[in-house]
């Protein structure tokens, strides 16, 4: 028999496959699914976590997948585990969750598509966490787990990581080497739990987004800066809002800890009322 045309990896869609078991079982383990628990997992690729996913002890699994290309790999295993898996096709940043998926799922579990880590998370916590999505278990980029957990002074600190340690807690499950892959990537990875515990629904909080947003707006500048700048405070508002909380007007965004975040978030409105404030272009990407 002829072989088969060799799968073509489209690294640059974050198509590095996981070839090894035991991080499979480690990363399905902290899961830890039961017979009630549905599961979405986002990038099935060639199916080896989807695999250990049917066969463990949860109800559903449902996976979106963009690559049409893997559905000879993919469409024999659901088939094989029918009807516990659901296989779906579509850009998981581009569909709406509560429309695509008949159950919200209690837990995500995921080898995530590196390059679209942080507005897919942002995503969950949307459209996800408000409904009922309890726990996050996540292969990321490892400077990207360094980013979520990062905690005050320092400077890998973002509004991302702020917002879900206010939601709950992450902990890290286990580092990962590239050569657990393949193709082998040139990062390493973690496996990141995330366990949701409070305020479901604070991604929608415009107020919250708009703040820690726009305190973020330009790292090298303090917070009053970035507040006058993106909020159009006088000054002496500006740093009117920061003195109760004993820090010196120099302060960055970095440098605050979470209960200075959530004390400022609950004593202000940060909804941009007075027209919308310059995104300027040295303005960071949402991370
Ligand atoms: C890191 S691979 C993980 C594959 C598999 N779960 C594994 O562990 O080997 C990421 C997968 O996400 C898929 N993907 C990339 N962008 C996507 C998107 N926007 N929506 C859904 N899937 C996507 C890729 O095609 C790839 O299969």
């Amino acid at each position: 028999m002829e072989n088969p045309t060799p799968f073509a990896c489209r690294t640059e869609i974050g198509q590095n496959f996981l070839v090894d078991p035991k991080v499979v079982r480690d990363l399905v383990a902290a899961a830890a699914p039961d017979p009630d628990t549905v599961v979405l997992e986002v990038g099935p690729g060639k199916g080896i976590l989807t695999e250990a996913l049917l066969g463990s002890p949860c109800r559903k699994v449902f996976s979106l997948e963009i690559d049409r290309r893997l559905e000879p790999f993919l469409e024999p295993l659901f088939a094989r585990y029918a009807p516990k898996g659901t296989l779906l096709w579509g850009d998981a940043l581009r569909v709406t969750f509560q429309d695509l998926l008949p159950e919200i799922p209690h837990l995500v579990a995921a080898n995530l598509p590196y390059h679209i880590t942080t507005p897919l998370i942002w995503k969950f916590l949307e459209e996800l966490t408000p409904r009922g999505t309890r726990t996050l278990v996540l292969m990321v980029q490892r400077e990207a787990a360094w980013r979520l957990m990062a905690q005050e002074g320092s400077r890998d600190r973002t509004p991302l990581g702020i917002t879900l340690q206010r939601m709950g807690t992450l902990r890290k499950v286990r580092a990962v080497s590239p050569g657990a892959f393949r193709p082998i990537p040139q990062v390493a990875s973690t496996i990141l739990e995330i366990r949701i515990q409070r305020e479901p629904d604070l991604a929608n909080d415009p107020s919250w987004r708009a703040f820690v947003r726009g305190s973020f707006a330009q790292r090298r500048k303090t917070l009053v800066n970035n507040w006058i700048a993106g909020w159009r405070l006088p000054r002496e508002e500006a740093e009117g809002r920061l003195a109760p909380l004993a820090l010196p007007r120099t302060a960055r965004p970095e440098e605050l800890t979470l209960p200075q975040w959530i004390r400022l978030a609950q004593e202000h409105d940060w909804r941009r009322e007075g027209g919308p404030a310059p995104e300027g272009r040295s303005a960071e990407r949402e991370r």
